[in-house]
């Protein structure tokens, strides 16, 4: 796979395969209110229909697109180096943070300056900054002073997804575009349950979220790679892909892969969560070359440093862990503060006790203490060290159930309200905060998760493992999970995380992170069409027209995984010439129905009448032999 086994900076290369655009698309950036705020999306262009269908030209759509520069050929990509910086100006124009000397956690300087990194470390010129004595440099402190940031600009326009412009331009360009528009604007009207989706989003709207909590942009001072991004329910829902090494196996250049990997394909976030060799310069070479933000896990780099003893982990150690990695970029953590003494004992009777590492962790260093968890009693510092960076929180749910028959039980319960209880106190500091959820959850107990985490958790936005509907498919759990995450997507989870086809069994590949972003792209899109987002329906109008006009091209382009369905098309037939047959190897040329439905219609045309007439007409006629063949359902052969 990594053809760099034996990493080395000197040497290292972007994997090629990440860098070629899709078929038939081209970046397009669409400008904000200033020349810097330049918003990525992807166009797809499409072939015309064919005269048999009614000869007209199909506009190019356009996408929501995660993969930053990777995919524009006019950037050269350059690992080494790291990518460009958009966010760095409108992080300096603000004037509330300083440029350190150099990395501040002990830990930091002590990487910076061991001589045996040399050869793997990533070599950053740059600095990193840090707020300003008293100043507060979160997005959700800018928004709370009335203050639209760039950022906020930058996500409303991301969001929008050129939808106006694209049905606007198809309804002026004459009698044909203006009923095509009304063709691909129609959309099924949804059940949000509750959430408050404008038809259009404003950078107001992004502020107005940000400021009452119930959205987020994680994105550090110190990761002006950037590209930002929204989470929240009234937003279009989002998939995080874990990534990271682990004591077993991967190098930092396979890590680098997965995640380029993972946002080619859609992966809106990436969570390192490596617990092997050298997490920090892993985590160093996946920030500097992300534009999509990163989340981590600091406990577990913690636990590294006490040589996996969970009770010698101390506060100190793990305060200098966060500045740690707040000063590489990370935009957010997760923290296991809910894991409290008192709900230990809950999980005792439970079928597989305590599957979060985190929570793991935590337990046992509460009772190898007999404490309360340092992380719940030093919530507000913290609070103080996540301001100063603009780091968002994500509350993990270390008592999640890890076995349908542990779903929603108390200890996943009574956490659950303490991660409600911490929530206001970081919003008193005006931190952001994401709130983590289960886990394996059977269908029918999924939406009480979503209804007690919006009731406790004040409607901070949710963030879901799956959750896995069954457990009685391993190797399948991307799709146990696929399904309870699009039920939770639609009822109103923010960001789902996926689950790969290696979930319990093993440390996921390159192409089980492929895997799993697709499965999750799916549940998320199922999501918004259910939920009724505006213009989510275009892609599969637009699909669905291609698909029933034979433009297989326009197919599998306009697809999630167009490499996927053009590779499965030509497994039975390949030929050019199959690529404007009118049937697949499906059903053939005399069973295809999308083609009968066209010599239906043909008919209707010919014969002067409307298509349901032509349908009834011909209903009488085969009534009538119905009759005559004695009523017989099933006829013989
Ligand atoms: C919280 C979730 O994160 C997944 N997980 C933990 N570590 C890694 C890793 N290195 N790579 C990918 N996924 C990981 C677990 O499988 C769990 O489902
Ligand atoms: C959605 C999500 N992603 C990652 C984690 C962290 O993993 P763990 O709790 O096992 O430490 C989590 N708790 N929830
Ligand atoms: N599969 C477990 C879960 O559901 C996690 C195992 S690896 C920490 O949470
Ligand atoms: S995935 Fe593997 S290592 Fe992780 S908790 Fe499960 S069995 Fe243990
Ligand atoms: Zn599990």
């Amino acid at each position: 796979m990594n053809a760099n086994p034996k990493f080395l900076s000197a040497t290292a290369t972007v994997d090629e395969a990440a860098i070629q655009p899709l078929p038939n698309s081209r970046k397009i950036y669409i400008e904000g209110s200033r020349p810097d705020i330049r918003v990525p999306m992807r166009e797809i262009s499409q072939s015309d229909t064919a005269a048999s269908f009614g000869a007209e030209k199909n506009p190019p759509i356009y996408v929501y697109d995660t993969s930053g520069p990777y995919t524009d050929p006019s950037i050269k990509i350059d690992i080494r180096s790291g990518l460009d910086t958009p966010r760095l100006p409108w992080i300096l124009e603000r004037n509330d943070t300083e440029e350190l000397p150099g990395p501040t956690s002990e830990y930091g300087i002590e990487r910076l300056n061991d001589p045996q990194l040399a050869e793997l470390r990533f070599n950053l010129h740059r600095k990193p900054r840090r707020a300003l004595a008293g100043k507060n440099v979160s997005q959700m402190h800018y928004a709370r002073q009335g203050i639209v940031t760039p950022e906020m600009e930058f996500v409303a326009i991301r969001e929008n997804m050129n939808r106006r412009a694209y049905l606007e331009e198809l309804k002026q360009s004459g009698e044909k575009g203006a009923k095509l528009a009304e063709l691909m604007g129609r959309q099924h009207p949804g059940q949000s349950f509750g959430a408050s989706i404008p038809m259009e989003i404003t950078p107001e709207f992004v502020r107005d979220e940000i400021a009452r909590g119930r959205a987020i942009i994680p994105a550090n001072i110190n990761h002006p790679e950037v590209e930002p991004m929204i989470i929240g329910r009234n937003f279009l829902v989002k998939i995080n892909a874990n990534i990271g090494n682990s004591a077993v196996t991967s190098s930092i250049g396979e890590e680098v892969e997965k995640m380029t990997w993972a946002i080619r394909w859609g992966g809106d976030n990436v969570m390192d969560l490596s617990t092997g060799k050298h997490i920090h310069e892993t985590r160093e070479w996946i920030i500097r070359n992300s534009p999509v933000p990163i989340g981590t896990v600091p406990i577990y780099q913690a636990l590294e440093k006490v040589n996996g003893k969970a009770e010698d982990l101390t506060w100190e150690i793990f305060r200098d862990t966060l500045i740690e990695q707040a000063e590489q970029g990370v935009d957010y953590f997760t923290i296991h503060a809910g894991v409290r003494l008192q709900y230990v004992p809950l999980t005792a009777k439970r079928m597989t006790g305590i599957v979060s590492r985190g929570g793991s962790i935590m337990a046992k260093w509460c009772l190898a203490h007999h404490k309360e968890s340092f992380l719940y009693e030093h919530f507000e510092d913290i609070c103080q060290i996540m301001k100063a960076y603009d780091v968002s929180f994500s509350l993990g749910d270390g008592l999640r159930p890890g076995s349908i028959y542990d779903a929603n039980d108390e200890a996943q319960l009574g956490e659950l309200r303490t991660l409600g209880e911490l929530t206001q106190i970081a919003w008193k500091h005006d931190v952001q905060v994401m709130i983590e959820g289960p886990g394996h959850v059977p269908m029918h107990l999924i939406k009480e998760n979503m209804d007690l985490q919006l009731e406790h958790c004040h409607e901070a936005p949710f963030y879901t493992l799956g959750p896995l509907t069954t457990d009685i498919a391993p190797g399948y759990d991307h799709i146990t999970s696929g399904i309870g995450a699009a039920q939770i997507g639609w009822y109103g989870t923010a960001m789902l995380c996926y689950v790969t086809p290696k979930e319990h069994l093993g440390l996921p590949n390159k192409v089980d992170v492929k895997d799993g972003i697709i499965t999750y792209k799916i549940a998320a899109h199922a999501a918004d069409l259910a939920k009724g987002h505006p213009g989510a329906q275009i892609r599969d109008n637009a699909l669905s027209k291609a698909r029933f006009e034979f433009r297989w091209e326009d197919q599998f382009n306009i697809g999630l995984d167009p490499d996927k369905a053009r590779e499965f098309h030509d497994e039975t037939l390949p030929k050019d010439s199959a690529k404007v047959a009118h049937f697949c190897s499906m059903c053939g040329p005399h069973f295809c129905s999308m083609k009968i439905t066209q010599e239906v219609r043909d008919y209707a045309a010919n014969q002067g009448i409307s298509e349901i007439q032509a349908l009834k007409q011909g209903m009488e006629v085969k009534s009538i032999e119905f009759v005559k063949s004695g009523s017989e359902i099933y006829q013989k052969q």
